[in-house]
């Protein structure tokens, strides 16, 4: 069968390469998750025809859309691409945006306009027909934009986080309409979204885009359960820390004097099973598994190390905190050297007087490690 999607996207700009290979199956959705600045929309506006190719090319379908010498206009491509700006015709109504690609493929008005009231419906407008953009809120015009976009049932979608700009209610809401239509559409699609739970929810593939390049591919839950670098990692929500295995002991690589984990325990037999002496493994753990508590200010050396109570088989070590950040379910605590993130209840980062500078012992058990070859 013919991939809906065959693209090898090469974008040249001063101090920015984008070299990445990206196809899509009919009818999958992969999604694409990257950093601020790693390419993303340049990817999807390349695939629509609205950048040009510096190499490679693009497939859509049986047809050639970019190459060397070869640029198909992007209203010719039979491309939706849909950002964070819903991008409505202003003067139009929300029906008559809905029926504006079915209409200039020909549908007939009536047909048009019915399918339009009948996705009016699917992302929960009923009744909103008649008003145009500027009456409807900002996720109202996303909600039609979506609604406009699958009515044109285009061959290839491509969605350029559109969820970001709406507060994290409405952004909520949209994602279910989203998710929804996506799985009932059947169109072939990529998305690109700062948030794992759009990927796991809709997509059967994801893509890690970091500075320029794919730095790993494959099925949602294996990226996620097996993240190849610490960007992947903070995605799946796990510390990703690099190290090696020695006698069935586990060893962070640059840093010193060390974070120890696992001696006889399981880790350090999956350690010494996977992996030959001296061999680089990365140390793959949650966010919530890591316990924190208290340090006192004098345990603080100016270097990480192991907390003197601890054996140094032990999983615990002394670090600084770099910075809070919060999340749905209440506050990850940032600590460097090794970079960890903790996953802790806010009142708990209340009760511990938590803020940047604050030192803190942090403990993490060998049964909940993983230790990944690289
Ligand atoms: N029109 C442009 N002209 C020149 N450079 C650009 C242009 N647009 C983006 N860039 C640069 O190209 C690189 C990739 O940007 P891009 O917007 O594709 O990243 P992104 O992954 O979508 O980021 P974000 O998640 O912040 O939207 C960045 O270094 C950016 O500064």
């Amino acid at each position: 069968m013919t991939a809906a999607l065959a693209a090898h996207v090469v974008v040249v700009r001063p101090g920015f390469r984008l070299d990445a290979t990206l196809d899509a199956a009919p009818g999958e959705i992969v999604a694409i998750m990257g950093p601020s600045g790693a390419g993303k929309s340049t990817l999807l506006a390349t695939i629509a025809g609205l950048e040009r190719l510096s190499g490679g090319s693009v497939s859509i379908g049986d047809d050639m859309v970019a190459s060397k010498g070869r640029h198909t206009r992007p209203e010719k491509r039979g491309v939706a691409l849909l950002g964070q700006d819903p991008r409505l015709f202003p003067h139009l109504s929300a029906r008559e945006n809905i029926a504006f690609g079915p209409r200039a493929r020909g549908t007939d008005r009536t047909t048009a306009r019915a399918d339009a009231d009948e996705w009016l419906w699917r992302v929960g407008l009923d009744g909103s027909g008649d008003r145009r953009p500027g009456q409807l809120s900002g996720g109202q015009q996303q909600r039609v934009a979506i609604a406009r976009a699958l009515a044109a049932a285009p061959r290839l979608l491509l969605l350029d986080e559109p969820l970001t700009s709406l507060d994290t209610e409405t952004a909520g809401e949209i994602r279910g309409v989203l998710q929804t239509q996506l799985a009932a559409a059947g169109t072939t699609t990529v998305f690109a979204t700062h948030d794992a739970v759009d990927a796991v929810a809709v997509a059967s593939r994801l893509a890690i885009l970091e500075a320029g390049s794919l730095t790993q591919t494959g099925p949602v839950r294996d990226v996620l359960g097996a993240p190849a670098s610490r960007f992947a990692a903070s995605v799946a929500g796990v510390n990703r820390v690099v190290g090696e295995a020695h006698r069935g002991m586990w060893r962070a690589i640059g840093v010193r004097p060390g974070v120890v984990l696992a001696g006889t325990d399981a880790a350090g037999e999956r350690a010494s099973a996977e992996s030959a002496d001296g061999s680089p493994l990365a140390a793959v753990f949650r966010a919530d598994a890591v316990r924190l508590s208290s340090a006192a200010e004098s345990s603080w050396t100016g270097e990480l190390r192991l907390a003197e109570s601890e054996a140094p088989t032990s999983g615990a070590w002394i670090a600084r905190v770099e910075r809070l950040e919060q999340t749905l379910g209440g506050v990850r605590v940032h600590t460097a050297e090794p970079p960890i993130a903790v996953d802790l209840p806010t009142e708990a980062v209340a009760l511990l007087h938590l803020r940047p500078g604050t030192p803190v012992r942090l403990r993490v058990e060998a049964a909940d490690v993983r230790l990944q070859p690289m």
